[in-house]
């Protein structure tokens, strides 16, 4: 499973490139307000340091079919190949994703709460669709069960189309997804911190390095005479 970093700000981007296998970044208007200043600036930062193999999501805003199509233009113009174009999953939704399809525009089908939505958008032409677990989940539905729903009704079309899961509340549901078979995982910051943040696993490297210490006094093999 891809996993993708839901957030805008240059410095966790940084942070968790370095320390994570992480394959790219997806943004949306309300993760771009999170930081103060022109969203293209924003955004031409991280394409800059995530680099052109990476990849960067990011979102048309017009509510209409055309003004969805003017967008993406200028967001695949501001940020090069390997960007897709996150379009709601809504009719003036589908009709761009249409269009962009027959321009070669790679799309993501996002504000998906339903297998319906997913459904249309993925035979509409996008490469993603993004169902939101936690606002699923907040709705009273049970998020990541329709997003297993959804990665079904891919397996048993032949769309080329991929599940970006999003919105998630802990590393838990984006695992049991991972195990599901789900192509691709977005996740804030503190969620991905969350995989590994245990107190048992951090207890027992500590151990180790406790363990080395005692008996040679040293902290790290390279310590050793
Ligand atoms: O673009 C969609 C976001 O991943 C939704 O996440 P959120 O529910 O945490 O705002």
């Amino acid at each position: 499973m891809k996993l993708f970093i839901d957030d805008a700000h240059l410095d966790e981007i940084k942070r968790l490139y370095e320390y994570y296998p992480v394959d790219g970044v997806t943004t949306n208007p309300s993760i771009l307000s999170k930081v103060d200043q022109d969203p293209r600036k924003t955004l031409k930062e991280i394409r800059e340091f995530i680099g052109e193999d990476d990849i960067i999501f990011a979102q048309a805003v017009a509510l209409d079919a055309d003004g969805i199509v003017a967008d993406a233009h200028m967001i695949v113009d501001l940020l090069g190949k390997n960007t897709v174009v996150k379009v709601p999953s809504v009719p003036e939704g589908f009709k761009a994703i249409k269009q962009l399809t027959k321009e070669g525009i790679p799309t993501c089908g996002t504000v998906v709460y339903t297998p319906m939505q997913a459904y249309l958008a993925a035979k509409a032409g996008a490469s993603y669709v993004a169902p939101y677990v936690n606002r699923i989940d907040n709705m009273g539905y049970d998020g990541v069960e329709v997003v297993k729903e959804i990665q079904d009704i891919l397996d048993n079309s032949d769309f080329d189309c991929e599940v970006l899961a999003a919105s998630f509340k802990n590393s838990q549901q984006v695992m049991e997804l991972a195990q599901y078979g789900v192509g691709s995982a977005t996740a804030a910051p503190s969620v991905i911190d969350g995989f590994v943040k245990n107190m048992a696993i951090d207890g027992a490297v500590q151990d180790f390095v406790n363990d080395f210490e005692k008996l040679t006094g040293k902290k790290a093999m390279t310590d050793l005479d």
